[in-house]
């Protein structure tokens, strides 16, 4: 089955309700897009690195007050004539600027060319930069063009501003990070902030190029916001923005079974917590009803720790099947705990049948590791029903080719496998990805690093799986359950242990 994602036309639509520019997320790719529009609508291109420059010299200034002198690293191409300008900007205040070009600044073309006649100075070279205490670096030797690793010059500066822990200010992206993906070619600065241009670009989200840009700061350029979003792709930020008119509405007709009933597998005796863990979140998330369906020899392990959440005995496929014939049972939780591959293959398969709605975590997705297809096949057609929740390593079992392909970022692989296995996945992780089957992306960025800890992944099954059973589309019911998500972890803050999340899972944001 192909990959190549081929978004409707429609979808421009779906994101015409959400085009926050603070949200959107742009390639380099797209930004190339984006200029050219601009250019052709007659915005003068020159203007644009001014006030990028300018910009840049100015969070310089307010962000280094007591600086003794700003060393401005340029580079070949546009990020190094926005280098120029801040250069210049910075001198005009009266501040002490040494500028050091890579590789000959004669050699410019285009805007970068004017920004060094504007500046009317002599570049020295790169490598005769001597850091010195008190130095700001102003990183503009690359951004969005980086195409190859950094040449060796460039490393060495990397190294010695390192050494000498000089603060950094990079100009659009530190050089070195790699634009679209995050990761780094070779070396990169790490910055204190990033000054960016109108969006940010993945390489600000996905790590470790996130960490490595410190503060993000996006300075509008002045592109205007509908070229902008005429040829942002379909990748986000996932704020509450993208998927607020998705949310569950309650009207004074609600009872609890229209809020949806959520069941969820419990594993063995011995392994039963995890099970629990997502029932009590998807309680807690909003299902109306929850379900733990344990095997026998589980039973009473599970009822002696459950409350408001129900118990139920389902003991293999005939169980199973006989439960399926209430319709009310919308929505599954498989995985967290399960234990057995072969039973679960066989859950998955009978509540595909039955077309209910699956959130497939864990051990579910780890039973399907050398039967990808059949899982994929099960879910084929219709609206999207499946949930994938994988970290790297679950992620790896489902879709080695993908997990092996150095050249896609995080948000490539989870589109493409969205697209591939008919689902919402998200790809977790510090920098979260949910993807969809038509290629729309979201990257999450509210997860505090304290969220690490057992069981957070089953507290998120859950809250998906709430979700999906009041009936939100697959894509938005897991994008809003990884903020939600999120939130908890800051509300419940560091020290956290997965118990503590569903108490703090909060209310849904005011629409
Ligand atoms: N409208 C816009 O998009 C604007 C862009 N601006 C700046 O323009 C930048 C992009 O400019 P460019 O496309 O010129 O790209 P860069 O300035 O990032 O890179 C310059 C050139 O270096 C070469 N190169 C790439 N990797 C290299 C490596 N490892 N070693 C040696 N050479 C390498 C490539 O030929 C590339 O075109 C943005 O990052 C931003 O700073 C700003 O001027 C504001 C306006
Ligand atoms: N460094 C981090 N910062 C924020 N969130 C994280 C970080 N590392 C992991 N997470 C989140 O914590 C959860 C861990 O889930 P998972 O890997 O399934 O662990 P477990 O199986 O122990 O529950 C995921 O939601 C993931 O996105
Ligand atoms: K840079």
């Amino acid at each position: 089955m192909a990959d190549d994602l081929a978004p409707a036309a429609s979808l421009q639509a779906w994101w015409g309700m959400h085009q926050e520019i603070d949200t959107l997320i742009i390639t380099p790719r797209d930004m190339g897009r984006i200029d050219a529009a601009a250019a052709a609508s007659g915005l003068a291109s020159y203007g644009l690195m001014e006030r990028a420059g300018q910009a840049v010299a100015a969070a310089a200034l307010r962000r280094f007050p007591g600086a003794h002198r700003f060393v401005v690293l340029c580079g070949p191409g546009n990020n190094g004539g926005d280098g120029y300008v801040a250069a210049r900007a910075l001198e005009a205040a009266g501040a002490e600027v040494a500028v050091h070009a890579l590789g000959d600044p004669s050699a410019l073309r285009g805007d970068a060319a004017i920004a060094l006649r504007h500046f009317g100075g002599a570049p020295r070279a790169l490598a005769e930069y001597g850091p010195r205490p008190g130095d700001v670096v102003v990183d503009a030797l690359f951004g969005a063009g980086l195409s190859r690793d950094l040449p060796d010059e460039a490393v060495q500066v990397v190294e010695a501003v390192r050494r000498h822990a000089l603060p950094v200010l990079a100009v659009d992206l530190p050089s070195g990070i790699d634009g679209r993906t995050g990761e780094v070619r070779g070396a990169a600065f790490e910055a204190v902030a990033t000054v960016t241009f109108m969006c940010r670009k993945p390489g600000h989200l996905l790590l470790p190029g996130r960490t490595l840009s410190g503060d993000v700061e996006v300075f509008d350029i002045g592109i205007p916001g509908r070229i902008l979003a005429v040829h942002a792709g379909h990748v986000r930020v996932n704020t509450p923005y993208v998927w607020r008119l998705a949310e569950p509405q309650q009207t004074g007709a609600t009872h609890k079974y229209v809020r949806g009933h959520l069941a969820v597998f419990s594993g063995p005796a011995t392994a039963t917590g995890a099970a629990r863990l997502s029932a009590a979140a998807g309680l807690r998330a909003g299902a109306g009803l929850v379900t733990v369906l344990s095997p026998t020899d589980a039973l009473f392990a599970n009822a002696a720790r459950l409350t408001g959440v129900m118990l139920k005995d389902v003991d293999g496929e005939a169980d199973l099947a006989a439960l399926l014939e209430d319709e009310r049972l919308k929505t599954f939780v498989l995985g967290p705990g399960f234990g057995d591959a072969g039973r679960a293959r066989a859950y998955a398969g009978l509540i595909a049948a039955k077309g209910r709605r699956l959130v497939l975590d864990a051990d579910g997705i780890s039973a399907f590791r050398d039967t990808p297809d059949a899982l994929f096949g099960l879910f084929a057609g219709g609206d999207t029903r499946l949930v994938l929740t994988p970290h790297d390593g679950e992620f790896a079992r489902l879709f080695p080719d993908l997990a092996g392909d150095g050249t896609l970022s995080k948000i490539d692989r989870a589109q493409k496998a969205a697209a591939r296995s008919h689902a919402a996945v998200i790809l977790k992780g510090a920098d979260t990805v949910i993807a969809a089957p038509d290629g729309r992306a979201l990257v999450n960025e509210n997860a505090p690093p304290w969220l690490a800890t057992a069981g957070s992944g089953d507290v998120l099954a859950g809250i998906v799986g709430a979700h999906l059973t009041q009936g939100m589309p697959a894509f938005e019911a897991a994008a809003s359950a990884v903020w939600r998500h999120g939130e908890a972890g800051s509300i419940a803050g560091k020290g956290l242990t997965a118990e503590d999340l569903p108490e703090a899972i909060p209310p849904w944001p005011a629409a």
